[in-house]
């Protein structure tokens, strides 16, 4: 046979065994999709960080006929017609749902007396019992389905992440050992609270830009209370670009009122030296994953939210043919807080960042009056042009403090876009908020 014959029939192999794996790949797609239309079963989340989402899937992946949905997409139509429906709710806010779950409850004003009563559900709600708002939306869920006439199959159950089990064996075993690498603040000489770059290394870990690292704030020592884990943004790229096996944080220092540092951030920042092994695990956030490198983006934050906005633009790096990014990023003194400002440089000399607008609350300026300080500001003073890179198909994607920048920014959203474009964009999933 001739070298061109062996070219040619090659390529005809090769063609032929992507066509057979679309068409099985396509296949499985029309039956799951099928199988969901047709689920009497469903298995609905509402998660925020990802939590109640992978007990929603495990709780799913036992069950043979069944459809797993985020919140938002349980239609009155498919409550109305579902035997069954597990409820896997987190609460997030002043006790208010995750943004994969707001318009669930604007069904009820649509449901009239006892009409759910071939209804048999239960509920799973978690939660954190710190706050004084502890499983309300899964409480909210539970109610308003009791009133409708729906069975529950057992009472109300509420995870509280704050009692996690660290001593638990099983759950240690899913953590491993990390080595700080390196931290330096970012900050240095700021009257404010310091803000570190943490770089561990990451052999062994997988994850993508918007996925989470839970992090255990203790050296890993032979002692059973050990304190529950705290989930830091990651600021990397996704691990399978990262070249240097190396993940980063960015980590605010707290400090409280009687000048104690923050559990979590003073073990990170002020106990941990250079070369300590510190217990992480990665948790994979679909909700702050992007599906499309393509789309624009535009990238809201302040202060250590930057981690979140980071690894996506990191990501974009990555792909030739990535779509436009705004970055809309806020800080407190231009003098302290320039925050990664060579590095946002070099990706606008990329072609990553495409436009950044930095502002900062307690600039010094002679006209501070007439410059805009907070990143709010920034939305409402050039809303057209928010609208028009929204329209265009921009996934919006916001990260933060959820009391210090993430309300504000979620009102100017709804004044630019009208409450009904924001609701479109965050059930289109284009809306994605870490906001703590
Ligand atoms: C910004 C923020 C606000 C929260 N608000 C509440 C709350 O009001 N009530 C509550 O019980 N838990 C609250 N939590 C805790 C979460 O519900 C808890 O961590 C839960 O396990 C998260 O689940 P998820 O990952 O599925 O979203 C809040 C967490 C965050 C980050």
């Amino acid at each position: 046979m001739s070298e061109n014959m062996r070219l040619v029939l090659a390529i005809l192999l090769g063609v032929g065994w992507c066509t057979w794996v679309a068409i099985i790949w396509w296949l499985k797609r029309l039956k799951q999709s099928k199988q969901d239309a047709n689920a009497t079963h469903i298995v609905a989340y509402a998660s925020q960080t990802g939590q109640a989402r992978l007990k929603a899937q495990a709780f799913f992946e036992s069950l043979t006929d069944a459809a797993l949905v985020p919140l938002n997409h349980l239609t009155l139509d498919k409550l109305q017609s579902a035997s069954q429906v597990d409820f896997f709710v987190s609460t997030y806010g002043d006790g208010e749902p995750p943004d994969n779950g707001r318009s669930f409850l604007r069904l009820f004003s649509k449901i009239s007396g006892n009409s759910l009563q071939s209804l048999k559900y239960s509920v799973t709600a978690f939660g954190d019992s710190h706050y004084p708002e502890f499983c309300a939306f899964g409480k909210q869920v539970f109610t308003e389905l009791n009133k409708c006439g729906a069975n529950a199959l057992q009472p109300l159950i509420c995870i509280d992440a704050s009692q996690v089990q660290t001593q638990d064996k099983n759950f240690i075993a899913d953590f491993i050992d990390v080595e700080l690498l390196e931290s330096t603040q970012l900050n240095p000489g700021s009257p404010f609270s310091g803000l570190y770059l943490l770089r561990l290394s990451a052999a062994n870990l997988v994850w993508q830009a918007g996925d989470i690292l839970e992090v255990i704030p203790s050296h890993p020592v032979a002692d059973n209370e050990l304190p529950s884990p705290r989930s830091y943004s990651i600021a990397s790229a996704d691990s399978r670009f990262v070249e240097n096996n190396e993940i980063k944080l960015i980590v605010r220092l707290l400090t409280k009122d009687d000048g104690q540092f923050g559990l979590a951030s003073g073990f990170l920042t002020q106990s941990c030296q250079i070369g300590d092994q510190i217990k992480v695990k990665v948790r994979a956030n679909p909700a702050c994953q992007l599906k499309s490198e393509q789309a624009p983006l535009l990238l809201i934050g302040a202060g250590s939210g930057l981690a979140g906005l980071i690894g996506h633009i990191e990501q974009r790096y990555y792909f030739d043919d990535a779509g436009p990014v705004w970055l809309i990023y806020g800080d407190r003194d231009p003098e302290f807080d320039c925050t990664m400002q060579a590095e946002l440089e070099w990706w606008q000399q990329q072609g990553v960042l495409t436009r950044v607008d930095r502002v900062f609350s307690r600039a010094k300026l002679p006209c501070s009056k007439a410059t805009p300080i907070y990143v709010h500001d920034v939305l409402i003073k050039h809303a057209d042009e928010v609208c028009q890179f929204i329209d265009k198909g921009a996934d919006v994607y916001v990260c933060g403090s959820l009391e210090g920048m993430g309300k504000s920014v979620d009102q100017a959203l709804a004044k630019i876009l009208g409450e009904d474009g924001k609701n479109d964009l965050l059930v289109s999933e284009r809306y994605h908020r870490d906001l703590y």
